[in-house]
């Protein structure tokens, strides 16, 4: 039983669950940064204590890092490790094609070296994350602070000639002042409602001076594990073109309580 849990706090954690069993002893492993890769590092940890599974991991963000250190885990720099087996993150949105959008968690940037850096990528992830079309969740992007509003400009003006159905743009704040990335930048969320081409707008958007990347993970992902309240779990391999379905044992998930840190 695990009480005090929410269908969507178990969705998560049904998901985490599963990914954490594709890891073996020896592996080099990134870690997502958010509320769902927050279950992976707690479910991560429940295996090295119990099982002695002997990984090396590498953070997406500062937070992700503390958490990781602070259960146990033997955390290393990308530098350190060179190349991952695989990474397991979160989304928030996937399509068809398990291309995604991240970056709610203003994590984007190394996420995305972290995934590329990675033989694979797992993302993990609840029914709600899965659209028809990207774009109803705001689009990430990651600015230098330096000509921010000339950046912010040649965004909005780039968003007139792309296949997007809303053009506005944000600033990203924490409290009042301009959120501040790991990476010392800002998040500007372009507000696009419905993405036409999100391949062409991850490569245009990337081609502006102070645009440093964007949170369209365009073929970086090879796998999503969808997980349930009730412990059903879905895996779509967009390599392989399988689809298959497993029921996760929420048994000693007590283990894993605590904050699931967001
Ligand atoms: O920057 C943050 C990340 O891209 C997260 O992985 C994404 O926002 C999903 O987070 P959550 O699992 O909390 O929905």
């Amino acid at each position: 039983m695990i009480p005090d849990l929410s269908p969507s706090d178990k969705a998560k954690l049904a998901a985490a669950k599963q990914a954490s069993l594709a890891i073996e002893t020896g592996m080099r492993v990134g870690l997502g940064t958010g509320s769902t890769a927050a279950w992976l590092v707690k479910c991560l940890a429940a295996r090295v204590r119990e099982e002695g599974l002997a990984i090396k991991c590498v953070p997406t963000s500062t937070q992700t890092a503390e958490l990781a250190r602070g259960l146990g885990l033997d955390v290393i720099t990308l530098d350190q490790a060179g190349t991952l087996d695989v990474t397991i993150d979160g989304a928030d949105e996937f399509d068809a094609h398990l291309n995604l959008i991240k970056g709610g968690g203003a994590a984007l940037l190394q996420e995305k070296i972290v995934a590329t850096a990675s033989a694979q990528m797992i993302v993990i992830a609840d029914s709600d994350k899965e659209v028809a079309t990207l774009g109803a969740f705001a689009l990430p992007i990651e600015v230098i602070p330096f000509g921010l509003e000339s950046t912010r400009k040649q965004v909005e003006e780039m968003l007139l000639a792309m296949e997007v159905e809303g053009r506005e743009t944000s600033l990203r704040m924490k409290e009042t002042a301009p959120l501040v990335t790991d990476e010392g930048n800002h998040i500007l969320d372009l507000h696009l409602k419905r993405i036409g081409n999100a391949p062409q707008l991850a490569m245009t958007l990337n081609q502006i001076p102070g645009v440093v990347e964007n949170g369209l993970f365009i073929d970086i992902c090879d796998r999503v594990i969808i997980g349930s309240g009730d412990g059903k779990v879905e895996t779509r391999d967009i390599n392989a073109g399988t689809i298959e379905t497993d029921q996760v044992d929420f048994a000693n998930a007590e283990n894993l309580f605590g904050d699931p840190a967001p």
